[in-house]
């Protein structure tokens, strides 16, 4: 039987907006994601996708439930825990890059190796590696401002694997760019995915997309069935 890289059980999460409104968001929601396994997360706007995803990736903690990753029970480990298995564990991707301005696309692939533990020399081999298997290798000098918005995509899924992660978590990573580019940049991050055999939780609105991986998951009124 395949190793488990994330389970989720029974997770509970609402926001307080002032008593007695309360928006109950997740509401019992499992999934398990195995070792090397691609899962889409498809809902509506505003179903949770997100809240679900900061959970899962141990930016948020839920109401009620248990948050397992590589096998290890974080819900109620100290801040000082889940923010040291995130770092070693989980990489994100958003819909926007979020990299850093005034560093080059190197750079923002060393810094969270270095960040993480790694030395200067061994960060910098691998932000290469990383660049250059996303076929950037010309482009580890450009600061963000001078890529396009697909080699900015790119560039931050490499910054999203610089720490080798277990368990990658993206939240509509191609859902800034053109339906070609959209495609393509889609197909590096799935070159990437696979190559590396990370398991990965991808929310998105694109049902080609979603077609693509290895199994689709709808949330519906706060709980998570089979797509
Ligand atoms: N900090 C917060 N305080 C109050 N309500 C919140 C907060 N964050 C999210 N919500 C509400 O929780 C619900 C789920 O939000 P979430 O961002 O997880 O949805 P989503 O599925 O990712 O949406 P989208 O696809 O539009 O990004 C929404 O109704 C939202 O308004």
């Amino acid at each position: 039987m395949s190793e488990t890289v994330l389970r989720l059980t029974g997770i509970e999460k609402g926001y307080k907006l002032g008593r007695p409104n309360e928006v109950r968001v997740l509401r019992g929601a499992d999934l398990t994601l195995a070792a090397g396994e691609v899962v889409a997360l498809v809902a509506p706007s505003g179903a949770g996708k997100s809240t679900l995803l900061h959970i899962a990736g141990l930016l948020d903690t839920p109401d009620a439930g248990r948050v397992e990753i590589g096998g290890q029970d974080l819900s109620a480990a100290s801040d000082r825990a889940r923010t040291a298995a995130r770092r070693g564990m989980v990489g994100f991707v958003y819909q926007f890059h979020h990299l850093l301005p005034e560093f080059t696309a190197a750079e923002n692939i060393v810094l969270p190796q270095l960040a993480n533990g790694a030395g200067p020399a061994e960060a910098e081999a691998r932000a290469v590696a990383l660049l250059s298997a996303v076929g950037l290798a010309a482009r580890t000098d450009h600061r963000p401002a001078a890529l396009s918005g697909g080699e900015q995509q790119r560039v931050a899924f490499c910054r999203a694997l610089a720490n080798a992660p277990r368990l990658l978590l993206a939240d509509e990573p191609t859902g800034n760019l053109d339906p070609a580019t959209s495609d393509t940049v889609f197909g590096t991050l799935m070159g990437l995915v696979r190559e590396t055999g990370l398991s990965a939780l991808i929310a998105t609105h694109n049902l080609d997309l979603a077609a693509r991986m290895d199994r689709v998951v709808r949330l519906e009124a706060g709980r998570l069935v089979p797509g």
